[in-house]
């Protein structure tokens, strides 16, 4: 049945696409075996220059105004540094915003894609050229919120298992009472359910408990109820000494 959709008619996007879709097709479509195997890399571990670190946080816990001040920050220290934010790709973002009620793990999937296409396109060049790529959300916020909306965590962890993984994460740590009043301050409108108390106290909780456990990751909680300026400067100082 699956012949059908013969390995031999696949368009070769680049070189090995086809070897890599026969291979699909001998596991019999079992993505888990494919995404176990270890030897693809959107950078080699020799290429890397510089120094990837994501902001992360619940929504309106400051995580694109810390973003932009530690760039700045970095870039006051002659270092080049871009900014980037997940999710990353339009048409991806679209989709999302237009499918509300999309089942969870295709959501992920549409997150990891996003993902890739940004480390493809943009955060694997940049780390090759001796530059910092400070990023507004990684693959953690999926292992929270796909995860808060029903997805099983092997099935993120596996989807997610190709991507560059940030050198540090900083988890903006503040009271959901806060990421709130900011929200609200900021968007100027009444929120949505998922704008609302319940949903961020989910989200607060498991930001906690997924950083407690993932243990190949580096991530650093910051009181993020402090002074833009204290945090910005505090992250600055773990960066350069990254
Ligand atoms: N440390 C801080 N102290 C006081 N206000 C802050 C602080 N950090 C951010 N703000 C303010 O809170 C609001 C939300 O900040 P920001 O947009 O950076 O949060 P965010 O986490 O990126 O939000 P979202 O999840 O919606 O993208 C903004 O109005 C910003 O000026
Ligand atoms: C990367 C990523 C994001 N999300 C959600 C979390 C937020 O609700 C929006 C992003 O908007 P914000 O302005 O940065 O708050 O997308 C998600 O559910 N899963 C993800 O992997």
């Amino acid at each position: 049945m699956i012949d059908k959709y013969s390995s031999e008619d696949a368009i070769i996007l680049r070189p090995g696409t086809k070897i890599f879709l026969k291979r699909i097709l001998s596991y019999n479509l079992d993505m888990s075996k494919i995404l176990e195997e270890p030897k693809f890399s959107f950078l080699k571990s020799d290429e890397k220059k510089g120094r990837y670190v994501a902001i992360e946080g619940i929504d309106g816990s400051g995580k694109t105004t810390i973003a932009e001040k530690v760039c700045n920050l970095l870039m006051q220290g002659g270092k080049r540094c871009i900014l980037v934010r997940e999710p990353w790709t339009l048409e991806i973002k679209k989709l999302l915003e237009n499918n509300p009620k999309i089942d969870p793990v295709v959501e992920a999937f549409l997150f990891a894609t996003d993902r890739m296409i940004l480390n493809y396109n943009v955060i694997s060049n940049a780390l090759k050229e001796d530059t910092y790529v400070i990023s507004d959300r990684c693959y953690l916020s999926s292992l929270v919120y796909q995860y808060i909306r029903g997805a099983e965590e092997s099935i993120i962890f596996a989807l997610n298992s190709l991507i560059i993984k940030p050198d540090a994460i900083f988890l903006l740590d503040v009271s959901v009472e806060t990421g709130l009043k900011r929200l609200m301050e900021k968007k100027k409108r009444e929120l949505t359910h998922l704008e609302g108390f319940e949903f961020l106290k989910k989200v607060k909780e498991r930001y906690l408990e997924i950083s407690n456990t993932l243990k190949d990751q580096k991530i650093f909680k910051i009181d993020g109820e402090a002074k833009p300026e204290e945090i910005s400067e505090a992250i600055f100082n773990k960066i350069i000494a990254l």
